[in-house]
C-alpha cells in the first residue's frame, strides 16, 4: 500500500516579499508565488504523483497554492478539507511588522529567538511548541488515519505549521528544527509505514 503524504509550503506571499511577519493575516500569493505553486505541481506531475484528498489551512495563500498545484495535476475539484489548525503560527504583536525593523527595535538575537526557538512565543503570539499543540492533534485525528487507509494525501500549509509537523514526523530535536527552513512552494514527499512512521522522505528542494 502506498502511504503517501506530501507537504508543501505556500508560494511566496505579498508579505513574504515585503519581509513582514504574517502569521494569521491573509495576504495572497505574488506573481512569483503563483509561479512557484505551478512549478510545484509540475514537479509532482513529472513524478507521476496524484492524490485522493487534500488538506489546507484557513488562509488564502495556502489554499491558492493548493488550487494551482491541483490544476497542474489535472485534479481540480479534488476533495479538500480546510482547517485553521493548519494555519501559520500566530505572530501576535509582531504581525504586520517588517522583520528588519523588528531586528532594529528588539535586537537580532531576540528576533531570532522569537522566530526560531521552540518554546519562546513572540509577545501575544504562539511559539512553535504551541503551534505543534494544535497541528499535531489535528494531524493525528484527521490526516494520518487517511494516509494509513491508503489515501494519497497532500497538505498545503505554512512554514511554521509544517515545521511543527516535520519535527514530529522526522523526530527532530528542538535544536534540529531550529535550523530547518522550508522553501516556498517546495514539496516534501513522505512515505509512511503501517504505524505512521516515516519510511522515506524526499525534499524536492534538495
Ligand atoms: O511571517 C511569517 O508568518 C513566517 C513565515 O513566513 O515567518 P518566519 O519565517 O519568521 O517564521
Amino acid at each position: 500500500m502506498d502511504r503517501l503524504l506530501v507537504l508543501v509550503r505556500h508560494g511566496q506571499s505579498d508579505w513574504n516579499l515585503k519581509n513582514v511577519f504574517t502569521g494569521w493575516k491573509d495576504p495572497d500569493l505574488t506573481e512569483l508565488g503563483i509561479a512557484e505553486a505551478r512549478a510545484a505541481g509540475a514537479q509532482l506531475r513529472d513524478l507521476k504523483l496524484s492524490f485522493d484528498i487534500a488538506f489546507t489551512s484557513d488562509l488564502t495563500r495556502a489554499q491558492h497554492t493548493l488550487e494551482l498545484i491541483l490544476a497542474e495535476l489535472g485534479q481540480e475539484g479534488l476533495e479538500t478539507i480546510r482547517n485553521q489548525a493548519l494555519n501559520e503560527r500566530d505572530y501576535g504583536d509582531l504581525t504586520g511588522m517588517n522583520k528588519d525593523e523588528a531586528r532594529q527595535q528588539f535586537g537580532e538575537e531576540q528576533v531570532h529567538i522569537w522566530r526560531r526557538s521552540f518554546d519562546v512565543p513572540p509577545p501575544g503570539g504562539e511559539s512553535l511548541k504551541m503551534t505543534a499543540e494544535r497541528v499535531l492533534p489535528y494531524y493525528r485525528a484527521e490526516i494520518l488515519p487517511r494516509v494509513l487507509d491508503g489515501n494519497r494525501v497532500i497538505v498545503a500549509a505554512h512554514g511554521n505549521s509544517l515545521r511543527a509537523l516535520i519535527m514530529d514526523l522526522e523526530k527532530l530535536t528542538p535544536e534540529q528544527i531550529l535550523k530547518r527552513e522550508l522553501g516556498t512552494g517546495t514539496p516534501i514527499i513522505y512515505r509512511l509505514d503501517e504505524d505512521g512512521e516515516v519510511v522515506s522522505v524526499e525534499d524536492l528542494a534538495d
